[in-house]
């Protein structure tokens, strides 16, 4: 079987709002997270080849490449091969495809790069062969906490380790900002400095009508990884002021950071505030985006 051909987006994640409920005996935390998707993202271009290739091109190629270390392969050449095994389980076998992932989101930056690239090779797998998506998606667990969630990129309520998902349908489309102000952040490290562990969950959810509701929901809940990010890089505390100072009706830091978000009434407000910061600091990344469930369909 081939992969599905063509382009595949890889749309950042964005936890709104964070919390951690405890830990488990293998030390891995226990979240309740509000997450939603962003029209901005990763590309993942698959064609059919002779044999296995890989290029990275984009503006964090060269981010990506030097964040390599030995024996931490990048995520979609992992995923590639996890797939490979479910599909030699069932008799198949998965052919040679050239690979080139374009890298628009900033690396190590708490919206789930990493995983979002390596859920869009699981999504042209899931494409390629439907009877196996049950088996290519219990598999997709295993290449991280965020890797399931970001296969469908469904708005949704995240509890357990991030594994277990359940969608809000009524999600809104917010327009937003995404903010990184170019510090590479680590997530274990992050969870290492957290002081209070045993957190309460999110309140339950409501019905979301619109922006109004989903604010009034966010001002009850935290990101609980937020105090100890900004302890490890307090540039991320800069970065939500200037999204609050330009206008953002509400900001907040995503996963471990260092990516910050600001939510906007409206597109013209986000296209306004992504200018007034980019004058500001010319050296961050600053993108005008909306968050809500995002379509990913390939295009061939
Ligand atoms: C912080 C979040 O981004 C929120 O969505 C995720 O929970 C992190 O997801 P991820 O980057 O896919 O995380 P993984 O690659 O599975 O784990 C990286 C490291 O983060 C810590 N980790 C991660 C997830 C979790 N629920 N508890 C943890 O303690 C562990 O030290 C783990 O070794
Ligand atoms: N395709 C990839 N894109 C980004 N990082 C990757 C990729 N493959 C492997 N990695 C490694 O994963 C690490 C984490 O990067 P990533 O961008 O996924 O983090 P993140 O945005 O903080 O994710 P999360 O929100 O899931 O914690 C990096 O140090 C990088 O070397």
């Amino acid at each position: 079987m081939e992969l599905a051909a063509g382009t595949h987006l890889a749309p950042a994640k964005i936890n709104l709002a964070l919390h951690v409920t405890g830990r488990r005996p293998d030390r891995y935390h226990t979240l309740s997270s509000l997450v939603a998707f962003a029209t901005v993202g990763d590309r993942l271009t698959l064609e059919p080849a002779e044999a296995d290739g890989f290029a990275l091109e984009g503006p964090f190629a060269a981010t990506l490449r030097e964040s390599f270390t030995p024996g931490a392969p990048n995520s979609v050449l992992e995923a590639l091969a996890r797939m490979r095994v479910v599909a030699r389980r069932h008799g198949r076998t998965i052919a040679p495809a050239r690979i080139t992932l374009a890298k628009h989101l900033p690396v190590a930056s708490g919206i789930g790069g990493g995983s979002a690239d390596a859920a869009a090779l699981v999504r042209a797998a899931v494409a390629a062969c439907p009877d196996l998506a049950v088996d290519f998606r219990e598999a997709a667990e295993a290449l991280g906490a965020d890797v399931p969630m970001c296969v469908d990129c469904r708005a949704a309520c995240v509890s357990g380790i991030g594994k277990t998902i359940e969608p809000v349908g009524d999600f809104p489309t917010i327009p937003a900002v995404l903010v990184n102000p170019g510090v590479p952040v680590s997530t274990p490290a992050v969870f290492r400095a957290l002081e209070h562990r045993d957190n309460p969950p999110m309140p339950e959810l409501p019905t979301f009508t619109g922006i109004h509701d989903v604010l009034e929901f966010l001002h009850a809940t935290r990101n609980d990884l937020e105090p100890p990010a900004i302890r490890i890089a307090p540039t991320i505390a800069v970065a939500t002021a200037a999204l609050r100072y330009a206008g953002a009706s509400f900001a907040r830091m995503s996963g471990s950071g260092a990516t910050v978000f600001g939510l906007f009434e409206s597109d013209g407000a986000a296209g306004r505030a992504v200018g007034a910061i980019k004058d500001r600091h010319p050296g961050w990344w600053v993108a005008a985006t909306s968050l809500g469930s995002v379509a990913t369909g390939g295009s061939a």
